[in-house]
């Protein structure tokens, strides 16, 4: 035999491919003595079709990080690729585009435009494109969204579980591929909170989306495949297959740190 041989032959690639990476990125706040740095050298790898959660301490710098791989806020130093594509050397109005096209958006605060029904909030991104949404992924997601029949009501109509899961649907009609959720279940009742996200996992282990979201919450961040958390604007651990229980020892661990921190460090 020789190493030609397929059977012998390394595997061609494997490790999962990263669908969004930060290197060393560095996010400034203010200036002078109010300045905040909120990421401090902030290095992550997110693997495509997983669904990773993003923890650590308020002020640790979640958002700020998760913006910075969204290219919705500029970064002061570092790079930020989604897929192989170096946003920090975009134009804002590539980045734009390279947003509609290729991420999608949850946010605790739904956003929806109040006049759309629920099926058209669903279908905007599209919409906005000019294209219009594909008739069996679109039954097919509000379906698994549990809002088939809700599709005509306006947002004022529906519950905040409902509307969140239209902001879902909206998110993911376009098929983009990375899905980032900031604290998505922070304004839902456990239950409807429990079902969004077993929808978000599913989306991962069903369609291969790739899906970053933050949360405080170690029950939420136990539905995810992985969970990097930050102290002080860098990552300091990261888990996988993580539970409520271990994610919580985690959480405590970097509280003990900090608490061991002499005071002004
Ligand atoms: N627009 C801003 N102007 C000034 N400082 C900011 C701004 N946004 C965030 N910060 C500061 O940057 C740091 C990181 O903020 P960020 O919102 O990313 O943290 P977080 O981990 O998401 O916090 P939380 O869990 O409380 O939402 C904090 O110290 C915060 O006060």
């Amino acid at each position: 035999m020789t190493v030609t041989d397929p059977q012998l032959a390394p595997p061609p690639q494997t490790r999962p491919a990263i669908a969004a990476r930060a290197v060393d990125v560095v996010k400034t706040y203010g200036r002078g003595e109010a300045a905040v740095r909120a990421l401090d050298s902030a290095s992550v790898a997110i693997p495509a079709g997983e669904f990773t959660a993003v923890m650590g301490p308020s002020g640790s710098g979640k958002s700020t990080l998760i913006h910075a791989l969204a290219g919705l806020d500029g970064i002061d130093a570092g790079q930020v690729f989604i897929g192989d594509t170096d946003l920090t050397t975009l134009a804002e109005r590539d980045r734009t585009l390279l947003r509609r096209e290729r991420l999608g958006f949850v946010f605790q605060a739904f956003n929806l435009i109040p006049a759309l029904t629920a099926a058209e909030n669903i279908a905007l991104p599209l919409t906005l494109a000019g294209k219009r949404p594909d008739p069996a992924w679109m039954n097919e997601l509000v379906h698994m969204l549990g809002l088939a029949n809700r599709l005509d009501h306006r947002p004022g109509q529906l519950s905040g579980g409902q509307q969140q899961r239209v902001a879902v649907g909206r998110a993911l009609i376009a098929r983009p591929e990375l899905v980032f959720a900031d604290e998505p279940t922070g304004n839902l009742d456990s239950r409807s909170g429990a079902a969004l996200l077993a929808f978000l996992r599913d989306a991962a282990r069903t369609y291969g989306q790739t899906i970053v979201m933050v949360t405080h919450d170690p029950v939420a961040a136990a539905y995810a495949d992985r969970v990097v958390f930050l102290a002080d604007g860098r990552i300091v651990d990261e888990l996988t297959d993580p539970t409520a229980e271990t994610v919580l020892a985690r959480l405590a661990g970097l509280d003990a740190t900090r608490l061991d921190e002499p005071v002004g460090a």
